[in-house]
Formats: C-alpha cells, sequence, structure tokens
C-alpha cells in the first residue's frame, strides 16, 4: 500500500556529506526521512545541495553538467558526495565523486556521437543511454561526461553509476522544466525516458542499442556506403530496439494514465489538475495497430527505403527518436503548452506526483525521494499547500529549495529548515 503510511519504507537520505562538490568546501547534513526545506539567497548553494542528491541515481545528475564541473573551483579537481541512505537494499553507505587525476585525462567532448546522437534520450548531455543497468552486467560507464567517476556502495568501489538504480530512486523538479510543454520534444521524450527507467532498468540498455546503431547506420549514409547488407545489419537492430523503446513508452504512459484517474477520482479539485497524454510517433503508432514483429518488419522496411532521404538530411528522420509526448491539461481540454506559466507548473506536479505515487505502489510502499528546485515559484498559497499535503501523504523525503522561508508556512512543522549561506547549510529555527 503506498498511501496513508507516512514514512513508512520510505526511501531516504539520513546523512550527507560534501567535500569539495562546487560551492561547498565541505558540508555535514544529519536528518530525518520527512520533508526538508532549504532556503538561503540567490547564489547561495540551494540547488548545489540538490544536485550532489541527484548524483545517488545513475547518470549525470539533475544539471547534466560533465563531472569535472561538479568540482569546487580552487580545489583539486576531485570532489565526494557521501550518504548514509535507507535505500530498496535497506541501509547503506554510497559514495560517488571524481578523482584528481580525472581532470587531466579528462577530454573535453560534449558529444561523442555527433551523427548520430543528440535527439534521442537526450544524448546530448545526459550521459542517459551510455551507462548500462542491472539488466546489461553494469558495464563500464563508457561516456566523456563521467570520467573518472568512482561510485561506492559500503565502501566497495562499483563499476558504472547503473548499479544506483537498485538504491534509490529519486525524481526531480527544476525551474529548467518549466518550459517543458513549450520546449522542443526532446525535453518531453527526456521527461518521459528518466520515467521509464526508474521502474525499468533495462530501458536503457535497449536505448542505448538503439542509438548505437542509429548512430553506425548514419556514419555509412555520411561516408556514401550503399551496401544493402551493412545497412541492413543497422536497421534490424534499431527496429528491434526501436520497438522495444515504444512498448515501454506506450506502458509507462497507459500506468501513469491508470494513477492519473486514480488521482482524479480521489480528488477531482486537485489543485494539481489531471492531465491527459499521449504519444504522438509513427512507432508508437504502427506498434498499436501491428503485432511487435509486424511492427518492427515495418520500421526496418522503412529505414530501407528511405536511406537516400535519410543521406541528405545527414539524420534518421523516422524512428522512437522522433516521437513527442503530448499532454493536455484535463479539465480545460486544452493543449499543455497554451496553458498559463502557473498552470504548466501545477500540471508538471500532477504528473511527477502521480510518478511519484506510480513508483510507490511499485516499491511497496517506498516512496522516491524528491528533489523540488525553488519550487515554490509560480504557486500561489492554495497550491503550495496541496504540495505539501501531497509530499506528507506519499511519505517522501522531500528536498525543496526556495528563496522565503515564508512560502513553505504551510509546511512549518513537519519539515526541517535548512539555512544556506556562502556554502555552509545550518538549521535553522
Ligand atoms: N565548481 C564550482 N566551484 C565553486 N563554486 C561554484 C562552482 N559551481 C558553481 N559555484 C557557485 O555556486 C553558486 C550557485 O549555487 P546554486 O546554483 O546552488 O545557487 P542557488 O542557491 O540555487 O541560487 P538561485 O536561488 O539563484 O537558484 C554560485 O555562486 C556559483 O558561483
Amino acid at each position: 500500500m503506498s498511501m496513508g503510511s507516512e514514512g513508512a519504507n520510505a526511501l531516504w537520505v539520513e546523512r550527507l556529506a560534501l567535500t569539495n562538490f562546487r560551492s561547498y568546501a565541505s558540508a555535514n547534513v544529519t536528518t530525518d526521512a520527512g520533508p526538508q526545506v532549504i532556503v538561503g539567497a540567490n547564489g547561495s548553494g540551494k540547488t548545489n545541495l540538490l544536485e550532489a542528491l541527484s548524483l545517488l541515481s545513475p547518470g549525470q545528475g539533475l544539471r547534466r553538467v560533465p563531472f569535472v564541473d561538479l568540482a569546487r573551483a580552487g580545489g583539486d579537481g576531485s570532489f565526494a558526495v557521501a550518504v548514509r541512505a535507507h535505500t530498496l537494499a535497506g541501509a547503506v553507505d554510497i559514495g560517488t565523486g571524481l578523482q584528481a587525476r580525472a581532470v587531466s585525462e579528462s577530454t573535453p567532448t560534449p558529444n561523442p556521437s555527433p551523427q548520430g546522437g543528440g535527439e534521442f534520450l537526450g544524448s546530448s548531455g545526459e550521459g542517459f543511454a551510455r551507462t548500462s543497468g542491472r539488466s546489461s552486467g553494469r558495464a563500464a560507464v563508457r561516456g566523456t561526461s563521467e570520467r573518472g567517476r568512482i561510485v561506492r556502495i559500503d565502501g566497495s568501489a562499483q563499476t558504472g553509476s547503473g548499479i544506483l538504480a537498485d538504491y534509490l530512486e529519486i525524481v526531480w523538479v527544476t525551474p529548467s522544466m518549466d518550459g517543458l510543454f513549450t520546449g522542443p520534444a526532446s525535453e518531453r521524450r527526456r521527461f518521459l525516458d528518466r520515467l521509464i527507467l526508474c521502474f525499468d532498468h533495462g530501458y536503457r540498455t535497449i536505448a542505448g542499442r538503439f542509438e548505437r546503431a542509429m548512430t553506425s547506420r548514419n556514419r555509412l549514409l555520411a561516408d556514401g556506403v550503399r551496401d544493402d547488407a551493412q545497412l541492413s545489419g543497422f536497421e534490424r537492430v534499431m527496429a528491434e530496439n526501436g520497438i522495444a523503446v515504444a512498448a515501454a513508452r506506450l506502458e509507462a504512459v497507459a500506468a501513469m494514465a491508470q494513477i492519473v484517474d486514480k488521482r482524479r477520482e480521489r480528488d477531482p479539485d486537485s489543485a494539481f489538475p489531471w492531465s491527459s497524454f499521449r504519444l504522438e510517433g509513427s512507432i508508437e503508432d504502427s506498434l498499436q495497430r501491428l503485432s511487435a514483429v509486424g511492427a518492427e518488419d515495418q520500421y526496418a522496411q522503412t529505414l530501407r527505403q528511405t536511406r537516400e532521404r535519410d543521406r541528405a538530411a545527414s539524420r534518421t528522420l523516422d524512428g522512437p527518436h522522433r516521437s513527442d509526448l503530448v499532454v493536455e491539461h484535463g479539465p480545460k481540454g486544452l493543449a499543455a503548452r497554451h496553458c498559463s506559466t502557473g498552470e504548466q507548473k501545477a500540471l508538471l506536479l500532477g504528473l511527477v506526483l502521480a510518478h511519484a505515487e506510480l513508483l510507490t505502489e511499485r516499491q511497496e510502499g517506498a516512496a522516491p525521494i524528491l528533489l523540488l528546485d525553488e519550487i515554490t515559484a509560480h504557486l500561489d498559497a492554495d497550491r503550495r499547500a496541496a504540495l505539501f499535503a501531497e509530499i506528507l501523504h506519499l511519505g517522501a523525503q522531500a528536498w525543496m529549495t526556495g528563496t522565503d522561508k515564508n512560502a513553505f508556512d504551510a509546511v512549518a512543522g513537519r519539515a526541517r529548515f535548512w539555512a544556506v549561506r556562502e556554502g555552509k547549510i545550518t538549521v535553522s529555527e
């Protein structure tokens, strides 16, 4: 059961220690399983703290910056984030960071797959499809962005960050997601893909296979290769994995829709309006009409027929890397992109809360850790109070930041308050 068991089974961080992480030379926080409110002026280090916590999940963290940029300027190039956390596998010590020598070894290559990547799964910065999860044996990190990264569980060194998914689920909302509904489709795909990764760790592997095969096909096309056997080989891999990606997305969207319906029944007048959403894309369409094998064959055939077009375009124009998640404000029946800024934030939070609830259900009551950066911006007092009530109901350890302590009045007495100033974090009364 997910609801009504505040704090029970929740995933939470009990102790956090930062060393040479961005603006923090050293910081220590010991806390409880409840909500955490971090208040400080602009530039004081609030987001840095959330970013450190986000590194306890696979991939590059909430700002998606290369690891070398996370080390404190003026330090030796190393940094460490260490926590004592209550996880899906019990209480463990988790550490991650960068060794000093990684700085000199690192090559500043922002996108290692210029001909194929950049549009699928946020590959232009996330390092997302370049690490592997549990289903593929946790291979080494291949991208440059996490080079030199250390991951330790209870003191023993791990290969790659994929293993972190076995311990904690972390979901975040940042101001950069404010434009989710108005920005490019790639942002919405990234949002959906990250959401899927929380409960389908094998997704990273199939997405990675698709992306690598697409990169190889694009390269052959760019090199003027017309050999059918070579191209077909990659196109077959793209078809198999592209259909698997689409199937995982359809499954996730259906599961989310069920939770959204449940939330709507429970609270028809929620401050976080229910949304309807659907996947728009030729692969998803064909998968809804045909069997998986039929959809695979059709996609492979499309790829074969569009080689010259794709050669001219210098990219593959058909595939799951072109799909979009179309969201509508349910009660208004209006496309999310036409809603007001505040309405869009409320819709986004509705989706994120539904996702957190879905995860909680699938994890036998263990709510994910929520990182909510500048969360009170754009929310009126009623919506803020509703958000805090939802967090308490979910039993999640939510780390929330803001510049104004008063914006968190409605959660006073139920949350722990912290003050951040000039790279120092202290308990606030
Ligand atoms: N590698 C680094 N070394 C030292 N300081 C850094 C590094 N990276 C960022 N900073 C500093 O961290 C500060 C920004 O911290 P952060 O983004 O957490 O601020 P914030 O409290 O969230 O601010 P805002 O309210 O404006 O969003 C800036 O002062 C920046 O100069």
